[in-house]
């Protein structure tokens, strides 16, 4: 899957955000419930060396409860990080964020200087509207200034800390090929790469086969659909999405399938879980041997023609 992401705006939010991060006494990330995998900042592990990290998995609302519970166990293993889940409109939750915020840097003395905390995540995960919460006002800054200069407006919060807020910066993963499909799901990113069928398609085929009573209860369907292909044909035909000759209007059904996901119409769903997301990285890594391998024996080959 051959996906452009912009490169040269990466290299530049890298270096913003390196030169504001020795700054900071605390990072706090924040990333899609639904895909707290996926939509992980792959920027921070190596940018943030031994600042302390609170993992963030914002819009539990929308995401299957029993996965989250899984997911935060995951990252606190695998990571080595602290994982708390959030929902819009809980303010006394979110403020439980600075209560840990301040167990994570016991040698800092908050009545002689503030606790500096830098709030990161790629788009649409729900920072602006954390910082409001924790604000108790809207506070976060909106438009596209870079990192430097957002640094320099922090937001004043309770108990003297102050909150850095960056733009939404997508260093998407580009392995497993999945991650990029489900960003697309979720909105973090309104692709032009990807065709908004194809996207649609790849929800239809995960539903079908991992919340198949969901989908059935919602579009009143009587029996599984084997895939989803023939998820999409039923959902057209029960809504009348017909073209001429009766043929199915995928567009008008992928329409349907994606916003009903992103607002929950469908239910709690979560598009990822850590076993189907460690399998995939091992076969991503299988094929990236494999195409390694294969790369070697054509240079190879190629030397040899020349002899
Ligand atoms: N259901 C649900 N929606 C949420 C939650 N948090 C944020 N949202 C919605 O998600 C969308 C994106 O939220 P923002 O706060 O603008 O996200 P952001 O990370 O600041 O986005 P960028 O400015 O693009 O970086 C908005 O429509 C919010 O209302 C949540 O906990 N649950």
């Amino acid at each position: 899957m051959a996906i452009n992401w912009f490169p040269g705006h990466m290299h530049k939010a890298r270096k913003e955000i390196k030169q504001v991060m020795p700054q900071m006494d605390l990072i706090i990330e924040v990333v899609d419930a639904r895909i707290p995998f996926s939509s992980e900042n792959p920027l921070v592990p190596s940018l943030r060396g031994d600042t302390p990290l609170i993992k963030v998995l914002n819009k539990r609302d929308l995401a299957d409860p029993a996965i989250t519970e899984q997911w935060l166990a995951w990252i606190e293993k695998e990571r080595g990080v602290r994982a708390i889940t959030l929902t819009h409109n809980q303010r006394q939750e979110a403020l439980g964020i600075l209560k840990l915020a301040e167990e994570m840097t016991p040698t800092h003395n908050r009545e002689k200087s503030a606790l500096r905390v830098m709030i990161l995540g790629i788009p649409n995960v729900g920072k602006s509207t954390l910082i409001n919460t924790l604000a108790g006002r809207p506070a976060a800054k909106t438009g596209n200034e870079p990192a430097v200069t957002r640094a320099q407006q922090a937001i004043k919060l309770p108990d003297n800390v102050l909150l850095y807020d960056t733009p939404g910066f997508l260093w998407p993963k580009l392995s497993p090929e999945q991650c990029g499909y489900r960003l697309a799901v979720t909105g973090a990113i309104r692709s032009a790469v990807l065709d908004f069928e194809d996207i649609a398609m790849f929800e239809a085929d995960y539903l079908v086969q991992a919340y198949p009573e969901l989908v059935m209860a919602r579009y009143g369907l009587d029996q599984k659909p084997q895939d989803g292909l023939a998820l999409m044909d039923a959902i057209a035909e029960k809504r009348r999405f017909l073209g001429r000759g009766g043929v199915p209007d995928l567009h008008k059904v992928s329409e349907v399938l994606l916003n009903e996901f992103r607002a929950g119409t469908l239910g709690q769903i979560s598009l990822e879980t850590p076993d189907m997301v460690e399998q995939e990285l091992a076969e991503a890594r299988i094929k990236e041997e494999q195409e390694a391998k294969e790369k070697a024996i054509k240079a190879e080959q190629r030397k040899r023609k020349k002899r």
